[in-house]
């Protein structure tokens, strides 16, 4: 049945197309005429740029909403529409279409409500929505109008009560919109950013935000959305060339970035932190010094069959380097140079002339060091505390001479200056340099240094294992990867970070596979605390590295201004029968409850196990697999092993017969879509239509492989398949319910 407001709705959408038509026109005019005028020159550029959107798009689709409102005191209803982009009328400057980053764009994505508002810079404009509407546009035609209430909660196939509260929502048009949806990569949702979403992406711009949200939950596309809505609103105090995004490895990085140009944020820098913090590292190696590959630890606590106690030196080493323990033992160390290796002693010096000594209690200069310059870098430290007492000095001395009436010439000032410079020099070489690697290695092998410094609550093992391993790492001129964020913020503490405030905007992606101590080092390179950092604790799959809880963020690194905490448990990506498998997942582990995804309601077919009378029989039964859904039009199927060594002998066995099967590994950096073969660690944040799991067994019950497994299984948009033995299907998948899949 065709919507009531059909015929209005179809006549505006023609009306704002004549009026775009009518722009295109007047923009094609505008530029047609080549100028060497440097100001024009820019203008045109801007004009082209628009010109080109609304050829490409704003033609065809010009808006996706409508939201009705009725200011407060004013009583007149306002349809405002709402697109990707705002289009306005060059002669009236009329807005035809309202950008859907503009402040009153926020009141589409709240929804209908009698207390509705928005903010206008300071201001807070309150009102009444009385029609959220969305509009499905083909070729210039409305196909479908869905209005009101956005989130309609069906309580469909549900045979438990409890899974009311466990599953999630159906909005028609937001369904109408996933199941759209046969190509798995990133694209823009500003047609059905969900209110929740809404928040985050118009959060306070100078206040850290911390998102944990549930796989599949749009923290990464609403991150990327943030920046385009900063951009768009902050276009005199932000760059986006200025904006960072930090995520897990360099294919994700190239996944994501293909959205970014729909955004209008493409010149956005990105980099994984080792990338980014190595070449900060670098310099400050002795010559002949390496960083050891990201990879080791993963081989050892993934790959290999590795003595336990050689995997708990290394978890112990690696989570003290990255805890704020280890950023309190560094600052501790700067406190321990200034106590005990600088003596503080008496400075002064006799006036010839007069014989009156000049001098400053050594009392009086720890005092200025440790409380007036305490904001300072040590070295910076140093400098100052230099010319604090030349000052100091110079106060007495001319106080000296004006007492006494003595009116030393050029000469005599020019002797005295040089003979105090000479002074202060002496005075100050027992103030140490410090070589920040130098002092880094000294803190980190030495364990009654170390114990001193650290804070009690970290035991004398970790203390014990950390210096013994990671002395006889730097016996082979090696450092690791998490000595990386230790050094630059020892760093910061002796120079001062040189790339301050590099950043005006950053992302963190992934966040919980950082170090608290990786995220302040990060947060000391970006201006004014503007950062968004998202992720999912449930996803957080490394033993040895990574945040446990927010509270390390919100409690330990960010103090001032105070993080914002968001969460998110809505589910978008996969569908209702996917979701509940991998939640049975979590559910064999100890994790707080808001890390359970709701799906959004979109249903499917059951995970499905292949049974497997061979290793043979498997290969040949995922070829086959995978050919079927290829038939089927799925474009994007991934195999997923639980170990890199287990996708090497994956791809061996299954190159023959899927001749377009490409193996994935950390080192790649673009991410090829089509048939891949990766371990599980690497599908992070990345979807696909498919994904063929292989060997569950595998997966033992701990919270490390139930996480790793968790994230396989929340990959795939449409279908998920497991290969393993159904008679020992491992720790983790026995306690699977057998209703949730099927088998074959
Ligand atoms: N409001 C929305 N409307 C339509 N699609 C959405 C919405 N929110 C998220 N999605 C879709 O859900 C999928 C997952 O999004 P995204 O990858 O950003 O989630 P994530 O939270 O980063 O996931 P993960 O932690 O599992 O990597 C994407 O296909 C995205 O387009």
């Amino acid at each position: 049945m065709r919507h009531p407001d059909y015929e209005h709705e179809q006549k505006k959408l023609e009306e704002t197309i004549d009026l775009i038509d009518h722009e295109i026109s007047s923009l094609r005019e505008d530029i047609r005429e080549a100028t060497d005028d440097y100001v024009k020159q820019v203008v045109n550029f801007s004009k082209a740029k628009e010109l080109r959107y609304l050829e490409e798009h704003g033609r065809e689709k010009p808006y996706f909403g409508r939201v009705d409102f009725i200011k407060d005191e004013v009583y007149e209803r306002d349809s405002v529409y709402i697109g990707k982009r705002g289009v306005v009328r060059s002669d009236t400057f009329d807005s035809i279409v309202v950008d859907w980053r503009a402040p009153i764009a926020s009141l589409y994505y709240s929804g209908e409500s009698k207390d509705a508002f928005y903010r206008m810079g300071r201001e807070i404009v309150r009102g009444e929505v009385t029609l959220k509407r969305n509009f499905a546009i083909e070729n210039g035609k409305i196909t479908g109008i869905y209005d009101g209430a956005v989130k309609e909660t069906i309580n469909r196939e549900m045979s438990h009560p409890d899974d009311f509260l466990q599953e999630g929502f159906i909005d028609e048009f937001l369904a109408a919109n996933l199941n759209e949806t046969n190509d798995s990569r990133l694209k823009d949702i500003v047609a059905t950013i969900q209110s929740e979403q809404n928040d985050i992406i118009r959060a306070e711009k100078e206040r850290p935000i911390v998102v944990q949200g549930v796989a599949g939950s749009g923290k990464t596309t609403i991150a990327l959305h943030r920046l385009s809505y900063l951009i768009y609103n902050y276009q005199d105090s932000m760059q986006s060339k200025k904006f960072m995004v930090f995520a897990p490895n360099r294919m994700f990085l190239t996944y994501i970035s293909e959205v970014l140009p729909e955004l209008g944020v493409d010149d956005v820098m990105q980099s994984t932190f080792v990338d980014w913090a190595a070449k900060l590292v670098k310099p400050m190696l002795p010559k002949g010094w390496r960083i050891t590959s990201p990879d080791k630890p993963l081989a050892l606590f993934f790959d290999d069959e590795q003595e336990p106690r050689e995997q708990e030196v290394a978890s112990n080493r690696l989570r003290f380097k990255g805890s704020l323990a280890c950023k309190q033992a560094l600052e501790q160390y700067i406190h321990y140079i200034m106590d005990t290796r600088i003596p503080f002693k008496k400075l002064s010096f006799v006036f010839s002339r007069t014989k009156q000594v000049f001098a400053i209690e050594g009392s009086f200069i720890k005092k200025s060091f440790m409380e007036l310059f305490s904001h300072l870098p040590y070295h910076r430290r140093v400098d100052a505390l230099r010319k604090h007492l030349k000052q100091e000095m110079n106060k007495h001395f001319y106080a000296h001479l004006r007492e006494l009436k003595i009116d030393l010439d050029k000469q005599g000032l020019a002797k005295y200056e040089k003979m105090l410079d000479q002074i202060l020099d002496t005075y100050m070489v027992s103030f140490p340099r410090l070589d920040v690697f130098a002092s880094y290695r000294e803190l980190m092998s030495e364990p009654s240094l170390l114990r001193r410094l650290a804070p009690t609550e970290i035991s004398d093992d970790v203390i014990e294992d950390t210096c013994s391993s990671s002395h006889a790492l730097f016996a082979q001129e090696r450092i690791e990867v998490e000595d990386i964020a230790a050094l630059l913020y020892l760093h910061h503490l002796v120079e001062g970070m040189d790339g301050a405030g590099q950043f005006d905007h950053t992302v963190i992606d992934e966040a919980q596979d950082l170090s608290a101590l990786e995220i302040a080092v990060i947060a000391l390179a970006t201006k004014a605390n503007s950062l968004t950092i998202v992720g999912d604790i449930a996803q957080g799959i490394h033993a040895y590295r990574g945040i446990h809880s927010w509270d390390e963020l919100t409690q330990g690194v960010f103090l001032q201004p105070r993080a914002s905490m968001y969460t998110l448990s809505q589910s978008y990506r996969s569908t209702v029968e996917i979701m509940r498998c991998a939640n049975e997942i979590l559910k064999q582990i100890d994790l707080p409850i808001t890390v359970l995804a709701k799906p959004v309601l979109r249903y499917g077919e059951r995970p499905e196990m292949l049974l497997q009378s061979s290793r043979n029989d498997m290969w040949e039964q995922i070829a086959s697999r995978v050919k079927q859904y290829m038939d089927e039009g799925f474009r994007s199927i991934a195999i997923v092993t639980k170990t890199i060594a287990g996708s090497k002998r994956a791809h061996k066995s299954l190159k023959a017969q899927i001749p377009s099967l490409t193996l994935l590994s950390s080192k790649d950096k673009h991410f090829p879509g089509g048939i891949t073969v990766m371990p599980a660690f690497l599908t992070k944040g990345l979807q696909f239509d498919v994904v063929i799991l292989v060997d569950v067994e595998q997966y033992e019950r701990n919270e490390w492989d139930a996480k790793l497994l968790y994230v396989a299984m929340t990959r795939p948009v449409h279908r998920l398949v497991v290969t393993g033995n159904p008679d020992q299907p491992g720790q983790l998948w026995i306690r699977m319910p057998q209703e949730l899949y099927t088998t074959t």
